[in-house]
């Protein structure tokens, strides 16, 4: 959208929002999969393929073209951004650059969601997840890192990773912990203004807790701050806004198609030689002399892989897809952070709720609700052994009024939609509760032996035997519920209000086990961060990539996404899958001789 006037931006906006409302999402992958005829087209080659211009991919496509003599080819399945994604506010909103995704039943979790299915939502656009995403900066603990590297995977240590988080980030906000930020970088790193009318109250109940106010990323990760966000001025960061823009149309070496769905990746005596892939209608098939970077994201990497013949056999030869290569780990070792969603606080406060009018002057000004995803505004992290002691096991992540709660975004079904309509938007807040370090393990597995059809995504969250996740997550609601009794939250009267059909008759004090452990069965979704089904390792039987993110005995093809991480960070997930394919691209420069 390119205009001055007001009337136009806000018409843009408000149609904008109204198509992405009534969307329907996808089932499946027919609107891209449909070919007019079957005839293969076979094309020329590049030195790199990149499957996916998202988070990774987009961070490779800039990095590896920088060196001119490269010729790379960039896949994408979604089409561009726009100025409405720009818009963080409506992030949630944005149906159309979704895949469409949810999980399969679940027994564990979900009970609350149709179907006992929760949502999925995976960015289909170039900027992949990071195009649609909540933008929250946090990386992770430093004892993520030296975890991965005592599993084994040589080079990932805190040490080894801080200098490429620094690369890919540009701070902006000041008071940060100086050693610990890059400048410079693509992407930005911002606080949003003004503050919320909570959020005072809520800095000093954490303080009053104990809890000080840090810089989360710098070098003490444990207390409460104002989110980092990745947007600038008032404008969504995604991947390829920070690093395809850029260079758009100015590096001849780097061809970009959209809305191109890759279906395969050709495979010969295990080394990977090219892709085959679907634009318009039609099949081609494109070479890789020097690599192709599967960059697809921790659910379609897998699911490309496998349909590939890369993956367990039995699993496998059971679709009857021919094995080219049995890799047990694609797809298993699914990690991800549970998100309980339903504690809800009324307060003696009320906020103002502001037309769309307003709230896109604000915008334009920079300010807040719309340059901040769904309100989110506050974060805390704590340990619920011993609250300040690193690392963390929970997060906390403050919605202020005035609320916005997109029908959709959780897939609730009825008895809970009907609690979150209760839902004062004015008077109440939520405080979203996080499992930073899930024993519980999923999977991505294939429905059929086609690219039409989406994967089976099976999130099992809380069902690891010793049952240590469910009561992480019931210790961090249970801490949490104490902080009424700080004088900063009596002054507002903050009172717990969340109701959970189905558990509310186990409900023998407002703290009992029983209650809180349904409760979270019912009312946890995700946080949308899946790591580990491509993970990295030693071992064949657990992992699928090296340290160097090369497939297992394979020659030729590396995945670049968060799927490789070899377990979840206890942050969030678009800092660490830039981390890694910074990495990646100067390992492949170093390899090549591109440096
Ligand atoms: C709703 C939501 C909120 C989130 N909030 C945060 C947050 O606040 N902070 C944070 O740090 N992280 C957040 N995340 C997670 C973070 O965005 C992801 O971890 C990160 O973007 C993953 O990057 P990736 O490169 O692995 O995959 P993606 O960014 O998802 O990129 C994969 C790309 O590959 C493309 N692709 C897939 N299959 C094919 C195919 N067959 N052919 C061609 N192209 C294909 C996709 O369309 C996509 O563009 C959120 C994610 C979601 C979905």
């Amino acid at each position: 959208l390119q205009t001055d006037s007001f009337e136009e931006f806000y018409n843009y906006v408000e149609s904008k929002s109204n198509y992405e409302n009534q969307y329907v999402l996808p089932k499946n992958n027919r609107d891209l999969f449909e070919t007019s005829d079957a005839t293969i087209h076979v094309l020329g080659s590049y030195d790199f393929i990149i499957v996916g211009g998202g988070s990774a991919g987009s961070v490779l496509a800039s990095r590896l073209s920088e060196i001119k003599k490269w010729k790379i080819l960039l896949l994408e399945a979604g089409g561009d951004e726009t100025a409405f994604s720009d818009i963080p506010g409506y992030g949630p909103n944005l149906r159309s650059m979704n895949w469409g995704y949810s999980t399969i039943p679940q027994k564990t979790c979900c009970l609350g969601m149709q179907n006992q299915q929760c949502d999925y939502t995976r960015g289909k656009v170039l900027g992949g997840s990071s195009g649609t995403n909540a933008l929250v900066y946090a990386r992770g603990s430093y004892a993520d890192f030296d975890g991965w590297q005592a599993l084994g995977n040589s080079g990932w240590s805190y040490q080894d990773v801080l200098p490429y988080f620094k690369k890919s980030e540009h701070i902006d906000i000041s008071g940060y912990d100086v050693g610990y930020h890059g400048v410079g970088g693509p992407l930005h790193v911002n606080y949003t203004v003004p503050q919320s009318i909570i959020a005072d109250t809520f800095i000093e109940a954490c303080r009053q807790k104990g809890l000080e106010e840090v810089d989360y990323n710098g070098r003490n990760q444990m207390g409460v701050s104002k989110i980092q966000f990745n947007i600038n001025f008032n404008k969504r960061v995604s991947a390829s806004r920070a690093l395809i823009d850029p260079i758009k149309g100015s590096r001849k070496n780097l061809n970009i198609k959209l809305n191109t769905l890759v279906v395969k990746i050709l495979v010969k005596d295990t080394v990977a030689y090219g892709v085959e892939y679907i634009e318009a209608g039609k099949r081609y098939i494109v070479k890789a002399k020097k690599e192709v970077l599967l960059s697809a994201g921790s659910i379609n990497s897998p699911q490309l892989l496998l349909l590939s013949g890369l993956g367990p056999k039995a699993e496998l030869s059971k679709l009857g897809i021919r094995v080219k290569n049995n890799l047990p780990a694609v797809g298993k070792h699914l990690k991800d952070h549970p998100f309980y969603i339903n504690l809800f606080f009324r307060t003696n406060l009320t906020a103002m709720n502001p037309t769309l009018r307003e709230n896109l002057h604000r915008y334009l000004m920079g300010e807040a609700p719309l340059t901040r995803y769904n309100g989110l505004e506050l974060i805390a992290f704590i340990n619920t052994t011993n609250h300040t002691q690193s690392p963390p096991d929970i997060e906390y992540i403050l919605t202020p009024p005035p609320l916005n709660l997109p029908p959709h975004i959780y897939n609730t079904n009825d008895d809970y939609s009907h609690v979150f309509q209760g839902y004062n938007t004015t008077t109440d807040f939520t405080t979203g509760v996080i499992l930073l370090k899930p024993k519980s393990e999923g999977s991505v597995s294939l429905r059929t032996n086609s690219m039409l059809e989406f994967p089976l995504i099976d999130v099992r969250y809380f069902s690891d035997p010793e049952g240590r996740d469910i009561e992480t997550m019931y210790q961090g609601i249970k801490y949490f519920l104490s902080f009424t009794e700080t004088p900063a939250f009596k002054k507002i009267n903050a009172t717990l209000i969340s109701t959970h059909p189905g558990c509310e008759e186990l409900k023998k004090n407002p703290v009992d086990r029983d209650y809180w452990y349904c409760a979270i069965r019912h009312a946890t979704s995700t946080a949308y961060h899946p790591v580990g089904t491509t993970r990295m390792g030693n071992s064949l039987q657990n992992s699928v990539v090296n340290n160097e993110c090369i497939v297992h005995n394979m020659k030729k093809l590396r995945v670049v996404d968060a799927g490789v991480l070899p377990d979840i960070v206890r942050g969030h997930t678009n800092a660490v899958t830039n981390m890694i394919a910074e990495k990646i691209s100067d390992v492949i420069k170093t390899h090549y001789g591109g440096k």
